[in-house]
């Protein structure tokens, strides 16, 4: 089937939210002509997206993602950041590390304060559910979901790593408690070290994202829309570049290749034709972007990039959230069960891995590395070591709150911060600010061009409250690391350069290779803790300024708000000002959520799709989606 001269909706962004809503939609009514354009290729059935230990390929070889760089910050010592997002047709959900994590239930009512009705717990909890097929064993099937399209499971195997992070933390860490039948996703866990969960299919070990469960699972789709007999139409390696309006009333986009990407077209601009909707989901970067481009935004902002304004929203592009990033490499003992090798990328190494993937789905590239976590709420004593730079944020924002973590921590079997000897064991501690209290933005370099950088200003560590939360966190992973069965040294290269007589110096593990010495393995868990001296507070700050990343969490940068109060769409996901028009991806977030995003991508898909259909008509056939895909692929 050709495309269309106009479409019932075209999505602009064919990523995690957009898969569903298109998804969803052509369930609920398949006479609807949907276009999906995305700057990104196909993900179908390839390997690096759906062998999970993969998913390092896609940062580090650059496949199917954009790096957005940001200015140099003072905050950080003058250094920038990169902060990739997925591009590709699944967007973040195809390459993301796969970790299942939800956020307090506190956070979605918070949203909903903010006079976003209909977007609370009670109202988005049902649609998490709805979303997801929980495949591990549960005494509290009311908080998960068991039919849905995106399967969780624990992956191809429990990694020994993660049994001992569970079991150190259990023993040293008499504040917390620590399970390994703990449900640290059930909206509500703080404190509570258990294991973390991952979007693997435990029937296929394939990667669960919402390209393959919402897209192309859909009956008679097919990726090449010639060739497809289906009304859904997906058009790749092309960026939306703005939205076309009569009146007030969007009424489709336009959109180019890129010149090396098409040589064919080149990079004439093309419109896609919507005559009900034009929706936007183009994530954090992609759709404030696409907003600017169409004159829609701040004043200020449009006439500096040279474009008369349409609708003047000063909301477009600002409140860029993200969460702040630390990894820290240890040495592992040899016998541990680590994913070093198949990060390596060499295929004589994953061959095995490979053999057993293919055969029974299981074993490590069925997994993400990643078994065990916790979200992290202080203690008071915790409070005092946190300093006075934390004082006011706690009172503030976390002591009336009783699920909000300050941090999440979670061990990683093999390390990827790249700083261990290469042929080395490893694992690491991964932790990051749940709530950084600086917020940034994320602005157009080119009023034409969609391919051009942005101007992006993240403001990572501006308060220095998130810098108390991020040395208090080394501080804690440490004492768990070094108390591990495995701890075999610490990587000193991955940590804070203190001085060679300071109490705090890393024990070393340089030139040793599998270093299964009994001097360099772990201390009893009531070792004294490590002191630290003001000195070596400042070492410890200043590697978190030069390593500090992102978490891959962008979002925030269309928030639902009213439109005095800088928002940029309704509760309807209606953008402020003009007609036809949504947005519908994590730009819409109004506040940030203390988790991985991928679980909040999910219900926003599930919510939009909800109000698309309501604004359609079609509300009737919603009864039978949630019944479906219960063990299969297939959408019928
Ligand atoms: C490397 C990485 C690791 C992550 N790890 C995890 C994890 O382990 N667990 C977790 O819960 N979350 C994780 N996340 C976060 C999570 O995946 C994202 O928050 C979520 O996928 C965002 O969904 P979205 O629909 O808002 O945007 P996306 O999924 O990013 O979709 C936006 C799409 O729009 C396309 N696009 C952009 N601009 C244009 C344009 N002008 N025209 C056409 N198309 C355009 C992009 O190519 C992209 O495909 C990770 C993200 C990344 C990038």
């Amino acid at each position: 089937m050709p495309l269309f001269n106009t479409y019932d909706i075209v999505l602009a962004g064919g990523g995690t939210v957009a898969c569903i809503i298109a998804g969803r939609l052509a369930q609920a009514d398949p006479s609807l002509k949907i276009l999906i354009i995305e700057a990104g290729s196909h993900s179908f059935n390839l390997h690096h997206h759906v062998q999970p230990a993969r998913y390092l390929n896609s940062l580090v070889r650059g496949q199917a993602v954009s790096h957005h760089k940001s200015v140099p910050s003072d905050a950080l010592g003058g250094r920038s950041v990169c902060v990739p997002s997925g591009r590709c047709v699944g967007g973040g959900s195809a390459v993301n590390f796969m970790i299942y994590n939800r956020p307090p239930a506190s956070d979605y009512d918070d949203w909903e304060k903010l006079g976003n009705t209909g977007w609370g717990a009670k109202s988005l909890i049902p649609l998490a559910k709805k979303a997801e097929s929980y495949q591990i064993p549960t005494n509290r099937p009311a908080m998960h979901g068991f039919t849905g399209p995106i399967k969780i499971s624990h992956g191809g195997r429990h990694t020994n790593i993660g049994e001992e992070f569970l079991e150190t933390a259990g023993q040293y860490d008499k504040d917390r408690k620590s399970s390994t039948s703990a449900d640290t996703s059930d909206f509500h866990a703080v404190n509570v070290y258990g294991p973390w969960h991952k979007y693997i299919d435990s029937s296929t070990g394939k990667r669960s994202d919402t390209a393959h469960h919402f897209l192309y699972s859909l009956k008679n789709f097919n990726v090449d829309p010639n060739e497809s007999k289906h009304n859904v139409h997906v058009i790749t390696d092309r960026r939306v570049v703005k939205v076309i309006f009569e009146n007030n009333r969007a009424i489709g986009v336009e959109y180019v290749a890129r010149e090396d990407t098409d040589k064919e077209s080149g990079s004439e601009p093309q419109v896609a034709y919507a005559s009900r909707l034009v929706v936007l989901s183009s994530g954090a970067f992609g759709s404030p972007a696409i907003l600017e481009r169409s004159g829609i935004g701040s004043a200020q902002r449009l006439a500096d990039a040279g474009i008369r304004q349409f609708v003047d929203l000063p909301g477009v592009g600002e409140n860029y959230n993200d969460h702040n990033l630390c990894m820290i490499p240890f040495l592992a003992a040899e016998d541990s069960d680590c994913l070093d090798d198949i990060f390596s990328g060499d295929e004589e190494i994953i061959k095995p891995h490979l053999k057993e993937w293919q055969e029974q789905g299981s074993g490590l590239l069925a997994h993400n590395s990643v078994d065990a976590g916790i979200k992290l709420r202080p203690t008071p004593d915790n409070i005092k070591e946190l300093g006075p730079s934390f004082k006011q944020t706690w009172e503030d924002f976390y002591a009336g709150a009783p699920d909000k973590p300050m941090a999440a921590m979670c061990v990683t079997a093999g390390d990827f911060s790249n700083s261990a000897p290469a042929g080395t064991k490893t694992f690491g501690i991964i932790f990051y600010t749940a709530y950084p209290q600086a917020i940034g933005s994320t602005h157009i370099g080119s009023a034409t061009d969609p391919w051009a950088p942005l101007t992006f200003e993240p403001n990572f560590l501006d308060n220095p409250a998130d810098l108390a939360v991020l040395r208090w966190c080394y501080k804690h992973c440490r004492e768990l690391a070094r108390r591990m069965k495995s701890f075999r040294g610490e990587v000193s290269a991955g940590h804070p350069k203190f001085s060679s007589v300071s109490n705090a110096k890393t024990v070393p593990c340089e030139g040793v290779k599998h270093a299964d010495s009994p001097a360099s393995g772990p201390v009893s868990i009531d070792a004294p803790k490590i002191v630290y001296s003001e000195e070596d507070d400042r070492a410890i700050d200043d590697y978190i300024k030069a390593t500090v990343g992102t978490t891959w969490h962008s979002l925030g940068t269309c928030a639902m708000k009213p439109r005095a109060a800088g928002g940029v769409v309704d509760p309807r996901l209606n953008v402020h000002g003009v007609e036809n028009l949504k947005v519908a991806d994590l730009s819409i977030v109004p506040l940030n959520v203390a988790a991985n995003t991928n679980s909040t991508a999910l219900v926003v898909g599930e919510k939009a799709f909800l109000l698309i259909a309501e604004d359609l008509g079609i509300s009737r056939n919603f009864k039978n989606i949630a019944r479906t895909n219960l063990n299969g692929n297939r959408m019928e």
